[in-house]
């Protein structure tokens, strides 16, 4: 099928593996330039296009909706589309496409990186000795192992249950909590449990839900005051899944030893956030699934969703 004659914009810049696969398919036109699309020719765009490749950084609402009419798919390069809203989206057919299971390794890598870093205190050892205090890395104290601990994972899904594979193998216990219970658990190592267990229970806890409103705000003063003393918490979901507050509290008081997160309220956070004032949270700027191999598999899955949906055929991924 010729697609020439069909728009695709982007709101920002597009990897060269997508753009290779794209551009004699259909009319491109991404922003490969730094920083954000000029406002009115991002209006000018949206009024001509036929499908939005997102790179997720923006809000798609009926406001958006609004000012693009021919608009027949939005892809996005992520898994996580809280930023869409999808009924919206129906109301208008609107497909939405996005990109699951190819980032599952990586987001699952960095998730166990900070677990082990809320255990043995690698990045605040590396701040010691970049200080020039090797001599008194006493002050650091000791770290706890992972053998023999359990680890309880909220949102045992493609995500979680890759996090509990990395995990059995330092030989971690794996409990973990999901509105609905996994058929095949089992099979993967673990054992479901009630919400209340897997806080009362947990040395580990690692948090891969979806944001929804069940999520939202999941992780406030009263979850992280029913979690073990010393618990360690890592969050790699969304950060709106947690209350803030609540967790900078529970980390200055002890009730949580260490968090590691890749995701935070707000985003970006700010350099000067009371959250970094805490030696014991290391925090990366929402980079789980950044390695190169990775994003260019996202990058294609998301265009070969546009062509999917424009040539009506499946997508790959489509969120329904
Ligand atoms: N930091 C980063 O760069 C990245 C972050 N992410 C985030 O990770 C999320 C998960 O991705 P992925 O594993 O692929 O998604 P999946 O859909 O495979 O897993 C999500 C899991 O969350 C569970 N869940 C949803 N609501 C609740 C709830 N109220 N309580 C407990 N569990 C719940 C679901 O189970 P059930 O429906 O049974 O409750 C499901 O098992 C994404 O939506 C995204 O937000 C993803 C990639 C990169
Ligand atoms: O946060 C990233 C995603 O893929 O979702």
């Amino acid at each position: 099928m010729d697609l020439k004659d069909k728009i695709v914009i982007c709101n920002g810049k597009i990897r060269p593996v997508a753009l290779e696969y794209l551009q004699d398919k259909v009319t491109l036109k991404s922003w490969q330039q730094r920083g954000r699309v000029p406002e009115e020719q991002w209006k000018e765009w949206l009024q001509e296009a036929d499908a939005l490749y997102s790179t997720g950084n923006i809000r798609i609402d009926e406001t958006l909706l609004q000012k693009a009419p021919k608009l027949q798919v939005v892809a996005q390069a992520s898994v996580g589309y809280d930023n869409i809203d999808v009924e919206a989206c129906n109301a208008r057919n609107v497909k939405i496409g996005n990109t699951p299971g190819v980032l599952v390794n990586a987001v699952a890598d960095i998730a166990y990186a900070l677990l082990i870093d809320t255990a043995r205190n690698i990045v605040r050892g590396h701040l010691h000795t970049k200080n020039g205090l090797w001599g008194e890395r006493k002050a650091l104290g000791l770290g706890v192992d992972l053998y023999n601990k359990t680890l309880g994972i909220v949102g045992f899904g493609d995500i979680g249950s890759a996090i509990a594979k990395r995990a059995q193998a330092s030989g971690m216990r794996i409990i973990y909590h999901n509105r609905n219970r996994r058929l095949n658990d089992a099979a993967l190592g673990a054992r479901y449990v009630s919400w209340e267990e897997l806080l009362q229970t947990s040395d580990f806890i690692a948090v891969a839900v979806t944001l929804n409103p069940s999520t939202r705000g999941m992780f406030d003063e009263a979850a992280f005051a029913a979690m073990k003393d010393g618990a360690r918490f890592v969050n790699i979901s969304r950060g709106k899944v947690v209350d803030t507050d609540a967790l900078y509290n529970a980390v200055k008081s002890g009730k949580v030893a260490a968090a590691g997160l890749d995701v935070t309220e707000p985003e970006p956070l700010p350099g000067d956030h009371p959250l970094l004032t805490l030696p014991n949270i290391t925090v990366t700027p929402h980079i789980a699934s950044a390695t190169e191999e990775t994003r260019d598999e996202m990058a294609l899955v998301t265009a070969q969703n546009i062509i999917a949906a424009l040539s009506g055929q499946p997508m790959l991924a489509q969120v329904k």
